[in-house]
């Protein structure tokens, strides 16, 4: 299980998340971290992948305190898949998966990733045809899939994922989702996936947690989170919430109040 306890991250001496504690993150389930533009999302996933430093608080995962472990260590339990796309360097994708799982592993033995796993995570993804391009001559949609797929590979405890949809189509958004919902329920993984398509966090997740200026506004089930109220309150967005022909939720937008800051 992650746990967040009294997390206090900040640039120089702005604070930017002032004191956040989570319920405990239970393995095996995909969380969705949500909030409007600013709130703190990069921040916290930063903060958690170590990357920040923490001026207050800690993280546990399976009881083990992060900030107590080597950044070696770390590496081998918790993936972070940035915002921006990978760089795009001259290497064929399929190298480049295999080069980042042979990145998190301490010993070479555990490096031992084979070709045939790489490929096939590169079909699950819909991308094995891209196997032999280079990545600077992939679109922005295929180096996030690609992203992902050196993600995935490595098997962390811990998967933290900003917008990894960003730049995907529908039908990827949707297989992704799928993929990911899979990969943390079998492999007992605790995804945390920043989104801002709040219907796609109703339909895919387990789990959510929204937060504005780095304070939680809410967390459960992304039916219990994703309400009205909490829209209006954390995104200044008039709404209601009702279940399509097919029983499932969506956010329906009714107005907009002021732009919140
Ligand atoms: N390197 C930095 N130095 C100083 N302030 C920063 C830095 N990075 C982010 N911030 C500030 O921290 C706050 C939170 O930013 P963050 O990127 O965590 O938000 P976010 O919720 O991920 O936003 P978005 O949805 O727009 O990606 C913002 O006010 C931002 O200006």
């Amino acid at each position: 299980m992650l746990e967040v306890n009294q997390l206090q991250v900040a640039y120089r001496k702005q604070a930017i998340i002032p004191d956040l504690t989570l319920q405990p993150l239970q393995q095996g389930q995909l969380v969705s971290l949500l909030g409007p533009n600013g709130s703190g999302k990069s921040t916290l996933l930063k903060a958690l992948a170590g990357l920040l430093p923490l001026k207050h608080g800690s993280v546990r995962l399976n009881g083990q305190n992060l900030n107590k472990i080597s950044f070696e260590q770390r590496a081998q339990h918790v993936v972070y898949l940035p915002q921006s796309l990978p760089a795009s360097v001259h290497l064929r994708v399929l190298e480049s998966v295999l080069v980042a799982a042979r990145a998190s592993a301490l010993s070479a033995d555990a490096g031992q990733v084979h070709l045939d796993q790489v490929m096939m995570l590169l079909q699950r993804l819909g991308i094995e045809h891209l196997s032999m391009h280079y990545l600077d001559q992939l679109s922005g949609g295929q180096k996030q899939l690609v992203g992902l797929a050196q993600a995935l590979i490595r098997r962390p405890r811990l998967l933290l994922l900003d917008e990894p949809l960003s730049a995907l189509d529908l039908n990827y958004q949707f297989h992704v989702m799928d993929l990911l919902r899979q990969e943390t329920h079998e492999h007992g993984l605790i995804t945390l996936i920043v989104l801002h398509d709040l219907n796609v966090a109703l339909r895919h997740s387990d789990y959510a947690v929204m937060i504005k200026g780095g304070t939680l506004l809410g967390e459960g089930t992304p039916a219990t989170v994703i309400t009205p109220a909490a829209l209006a309150d954390g995104y200044g967005v008039e709404t209601r919430i009702e279940p399509c022909s097919r029983g499932m939720l969506q956010v329906l937008i009714d107005g907009l109040q002021a732009p919140v800051r």
